[in-house]
């Protein structure tokens, strides 16, 4: 089974990726890795902290030879952001105020939740976890999990289509996604150049103004064959699981598979994707029976159906503010404002490559799951029997 989980604080030493249940001779691609580190880094409206960091991943086990060998995977990123830390985050000498309490908990952060519920009088105790420079690891371990996926012809690519109230007003098709994902500066990750001069305006406003914005990415699966995932249970269908991979990021506050949410206000006869059947002997398809629309997202009933699976997060707006919002200091109970150091203004396409991670690992645990195999030799021959009894269907 493939298992995935991170360790590591925001400004401690170091992020741990750990992932197992990769099959052994899985070729593992550094330059690929660090690529996916490095655009997770990207983006108009970061702040501060991304002019410190060089995301690089270090791989301590489960690798020889530039190839996996079914043990454990562990990497470490460190945190550069550390050395500024190392006197500051430590409390061994016990005086709190040498230490940079966070006080008056930000509205929207896990600040005042997290203090509560683990009874710190410092949020700082909170946000060091709470902090999305755990994506990074996320971001790692997905990264490995792309480059299995890959072996079977599938990839996994996003696109950012709204920040605040600038949108994309066309669908991708995937070679745009490709396009996208081999540019060699980010900006919004737009598909569309005069989209994203639209999006960045929106967050060169908040800049102006110390706001901040949130918006829309969708992450797309490209080349997943129908079968992955399951209507039997309802903790095993994919809609499901990929809901959950996605909205575990921070400040994703929605999930939407295909055209969920526009759906609920349409027609069923608008809505769903007609079938037609080709005798075809194209090899890129996975089944002779096709549609022409994708709304559905490319699941049906929990499982695939052989189209791009397309599932979108919506990002709620950066809760860090420079003009802060109200808030109640813990160590005088009076209203303060809430506190600012720094902090990132928008973060959509950050998140979107994030998300990109979640979705690989979900998918490559179901695909596991589906064909198993200790090594990729013994998986794809798993996996090419089932494509062989689909395309006959
Ligand atoms: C890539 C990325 C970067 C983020 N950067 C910041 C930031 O600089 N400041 C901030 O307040 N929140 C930031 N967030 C969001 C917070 O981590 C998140 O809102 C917080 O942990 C509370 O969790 P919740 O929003 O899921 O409820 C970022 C999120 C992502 C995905
Ligand atoms: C470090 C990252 O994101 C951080 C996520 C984050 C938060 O509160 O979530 C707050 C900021 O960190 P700091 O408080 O050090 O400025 C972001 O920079 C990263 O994405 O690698």
């Amino acid at each position: 089974m493939l298992r995935f989980s991170t360790a590591g604080e925001s400004h401690g030493e170091a992020l741990i990726a750990l992932l197992s249940g990769l099959p052994a001779g899985v070729p593992v691609d550094q330059e690929f890795l660090s690529h996916e580190l490095w655009r997770r880094q990207q983006g108009y409206g970061r702040g501060g902290r991304m002019r410190i960091e060089r995301d690089a991943a270090h791989i301590l086990s489960g690798v020889r030879h530039g190839k996996t060998i079914g043990s454990p995977i562990a990497m470490q990123i460190a945190n550069r952001d550390w050395k500024n830390w190392e006197e500051i985050l430590p409390v061994e000498t016990g005086d709190a105020e040498k230490h940079k309490p966070v006080t008056s908990p930000r509205p929207g952060h896990a600040d005042l939740a997290g203090a509560l519920k683990y009874d710190f009088p410092d949020a700082r105790y909170i946000l060091e976890r709470a902090s999305a420079r755990e994506s990074s690891a996320r971001v790692a371990g997905g990264a490995l999990a792309k480059m299995l996926l890959r072996e079977l012809g599938v990839e996994v690519l996003s696109h950012v289509i709204r920040v605040g109230q600038a949108e994309l007003d066309r669908p991708y098709v995937w070679q745009d996604l490709v396009d996208l994902s081999k540019k060699e500066t980010i900006l919004l990750n737009c598909i569309d150049p005069e989209a994203e001069q639209r999006m960045k305006g929106e967050v060169d406003k908040v800049l102006r103004t110390g706001d901040t914005v949130g918006g829309i990415f969708e992450v797309v699966t490209h080349g997943l064959p129908p079968g992955i995932g399951t209507h039997t249970n309802w903790d095993e269908r994919l809609d499901g699981l990929l809901a959950q991979a996605v909205m575990s990021l921070q400040a994703v506050k929605a999930v939407e598979i295909g055209r969920g949410v526009t759906a609920a206000e349409s027609i069923g006869s608008a809505v769903h994707d007609a079938i037609a059947y080709a005798e075809t002997e194209d090899a890129e398809k996975h089944t002779r029976f096709s549609r022409e629309k994708n709304n559905a997202g490319g699941i049906e009933g929990g499982i695939s159906n052989g189209e791009d699976v397309t599932v979108r997060g919506y990002l709620k707006p950066i809760s860090t503010l420079r003009r802060p919002l109200a808030s109640v200091s813990f160590a005088t109970r009076e209203v303060t404002k809430a506190a600012y150091e720094r902090s990132d203004v928008c973060v959509v396409p950050a998140a979107g490559v994030a998300a990109e991670a979640m979705v690989a690992v979900a998918i490559a645990r179901l695909v596991l799951e589906k064909f198993g195999g200790d090594s990729l030799r013994e998986l794809k021959r798993n996996f090419d029997g089932y494509r062989e009894q689909i395309r006959k269907f």
